[in-house]
């Protein structure tokens, strides 16, 4: 589909945030998108005008933030209610490899419906969550710019503008953003995504070491920042991408030329795979 023809969702609702940054990354890269809430979707109660189908879309982003106060565990409420409205489109959606995006809270979402880590390749919603991302090591809010190894192979729709094992400085601002896999399956586990190209990016120190706090913010299991479902269309992750879309997002900005945010790739990245589509 050509550039024009691609359209973006952003759904949001009581809670979420970033969905403006992440808007605007998109339209940055000449692409239509828009924040949409989640009642715009199949309701009697909205207007023509500003009622929806996940058709209507090339690409959907679940964004960062608090969806409904992060009551019961973060994203289990958000993930509760795409599940009643749009599980059916949204596993087709999958399916047919349009392509979906869960940053942070979204990442939350995605655990919490099922649709990470997504082994199954016909069935891309599980029927209960298969890992959780869980309350810091440190029991508390952690915020600041995180050192993130990219180590996927081509697989993942989101990141192929980047090198392997090329590092990037996105931010992080979570509590609970801990992998975990079921207790005693966490080697199996892991090597099942390491066979199938799933893991996007692990936390490393500025060295590119896999390192302890402060360089892993949250404890995750082997240094797990980010990763893709077995198809490479759906992609979670803890760091903020659309929050380093601008050199002068980047701390060090005053003394490292470059001429875009690390974060912006991801969105063309994206975008390049839709042209192709
Ligand atoms: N920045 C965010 O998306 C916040 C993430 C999340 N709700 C947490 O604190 O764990």
């Amino acid at each position: 589909m050509d550039r024009d023809e691609i359209r973006v969702a952003v759904l949001r609702i009581e809670g979420t945030n970033c969905e403006d940054e992440t808007v605007k990354a998109f339209r940055m890269l000449g692409v239509d998108a828009e924040a949409v809430h989640l009642k715009q979707f199949y309701s009697d109660m909205i207007k023509d005008s500003e009622a929806r189908t996940i058709w209507d879309y090339s690409c959907i982003v679940f964004p960062g933030g608090f969806s409904a106060g992060d009551y019961v565990r973060a994203g289990a409420i958000f993930s509760a209610r795409v599940k009643s409205l749009l599980r059916h489109d949204l596993e087709m959606f999958i399916r047919e490899g349009y392509p979906v995006l869960g940053i942070c809270n979204g990442f939350q979402v995605l655990v919490e419906l099922g649709a990470l880590p997504g082994f199954d390749e016909d069935r891309p919603i599980a029927e209960k969550p298969e890992m959780v991302l869980a309350i810091n090591n440190s029991n508390r809010f952690e915020c600041r710019h995180s050192y993130l190894k990219h180590e996927n192979s081509g697989k993942c729709v989101f990141t192929r503008k980047y090198g392997r094992e090329e590092i990037v400085v996105f931010p992080v601002a979570h509590a609970e953003g801990k992998v975990v896999f079921p207790i005693g399956r966490e080697e199996e586990y892991l090597n099942t995504l390491e066979e199938n190209d799933q893991i996007v990016f692990r936390y490393v120190d500025p060295d590119g070491n896999y390192s302890g706090y402060p360089w892993n913010p949250n404890g995750s299991y082997s240094n797990i920042a980010g990763i893709c479902n077995v198809k490479g269309n759906v992609f979670g992750l803890m760091p903020h991408p659309e929050r380093v879309v601008h050199p002068w997002q980047h701390a060090d900005w005053t003394r490292v030329e470059r001429k875009e945010g690390d974060g912006l790739r991801v969105f063309e990245s994206v975008l390049e795979y839709l042209e192709r589509f």
